[in-house]
């Protein structure tokens, strides 16, 4: 049988191919992952909550194991991510007596944290997703409500940059959101950057994170954000690209496998994605799957908990998908 090229060499020339990972993924699939990928970035073990639980405590030991995993097989590393509002402690918006804490408290907690982690592991990651998540999706709000925003209110944003570069001149510094193409909320993120560009803030892409479907975004609507995004003159990132068999808000759980029509339709928008993508590798320098094949997946559990999901270019027995004929082969 024809010999499998390696992904990520499908693509050279045009940009990085990358995997989140986790520990259970590496010894799993590790050689699926050495394999194809060329970039990684820690699923969940780099989250806020992950190394820093409580105010005086750090935990690195599983982010450290998939820095050395990455050093040991040669891969560059994103580090996600220093901001969100999601998979935070709850210490660290709270005073000793319960109540919320006062905005500069907060900000010094989030200097102390970012230099502590973004120096650790400096000369390792050369990207970091510094904020993650911060626009409203509905509304007229630019900004989503969250402890960050109504704590240390809207200048959080532009500190946590700042941090990150005093901690790490030389590493890139993203904001990260979804649904980035949906023309609302790319509008909304556009304005954001925009705004933090002119303030002078240190921020040198954006993270697309790509979590699409089979029938929304459409091709139009992820030309229109990569463009959008390229006129601000920042380098882009697909941050978590999978192709979910269902749209957002279809909670069918009957499937216990792929059908075959899904499949068809998903090998052609991944190739139709992909094609596109190579259109604008001038401006687009790594694309990160949110996992490495279909037997481990967010999407098991997210939007519908428990229903399997099959997003990703390799099967649950770590074999290319028509997807991944599609998407290396081009056209
Ligand atoms: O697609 C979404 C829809 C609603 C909320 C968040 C997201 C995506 N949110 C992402 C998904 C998985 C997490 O592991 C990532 O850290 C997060 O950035």
């Amino acid at each position: 049988n024809r010999s499998i090229p390696k992904l990520y060499e499908a693509f050279h020339g045009c940009f990085d191919i990358g995997a989140a990972v986790n520990p259970r993924t590496i010894a799993q699939s590790g050689d699926l992952i050495a394999n194809h990928y060329n970039s990684l970035t820690a699923e969940n073990e780099m989250k806020f909550e992950r190394l820093h639980p409580w105010e005086n405590s750090y935990t690195f030991e599983a982010a450290d194991k998939i820095v050395d995993y990455a050093r040991e097989h040669g891969k560059k590393l994103r580090g996600h991510t220093l901001v969100w509002h999601n998979q935070a402690p709850d210490w660290l918006f709270q005073d000793g007596e319960g109540g919320p804490v006062s905005g500069e408290t907060l900000l010094a907690r989030l200097k102390l944290h970012v230099d502590t982690v973004v120096r650790r592991y400096q000369g390792d990651i050369y990207a970091w997703d510094v904020v993650n998540e911060a626009i409203a999706d509905e509304g007229p709000e630019l900004l989503r409500s969250s402890p960050w925003l109504d704590i240390a209110g809207p200048g959080f944003i532009a500190k946590a940059f700042e941090f990150a570069h005093e901690a790490d001149p030389k590493a890139l510094l993203f904001y990260n959101d979804y649904n980035e193409s949906h023309p609302q909320k790319r509008d909304k993120i556009y304005e954001l950057l925009k705004s933090l560009l002119s303030q002078g803030v240190p921020v040198h892409g954006i993270g697309l994170q790509a979590h699409w479907n089979l029938f929304d975004p459409g091709l139009d609507e992820i030309r229109a954000a990569i463009e959008k995004y390229a006129s601000l003159g920042l380098v882009l990132h697909l941050t978590e690209m999978d192709l979910s068999l269902f749209r957002f808000d279809d909670v069918r759980a009957d499937l216990t496998a792929p059908p075959e029509e899904l499949l068809e339709l998903q090998a052609r928008k991944y190739e139709a994605v992909f094609n596109l993508l190579r259109e604008y590798k001038d401006v687009i320098d790594s694309v990160t799957f949110w996992g490495a094949a279909d037997d481990y997946t967010w999407l098991d559990n997210f939007p519908v908990r428990g229903r399997k999901n099959w997003p990703l270019l390799f099967d649950e027995n770590h074999q290319p998908k028509r997807s991944f004929w599609r998407v290396v082969d081009g056209r």
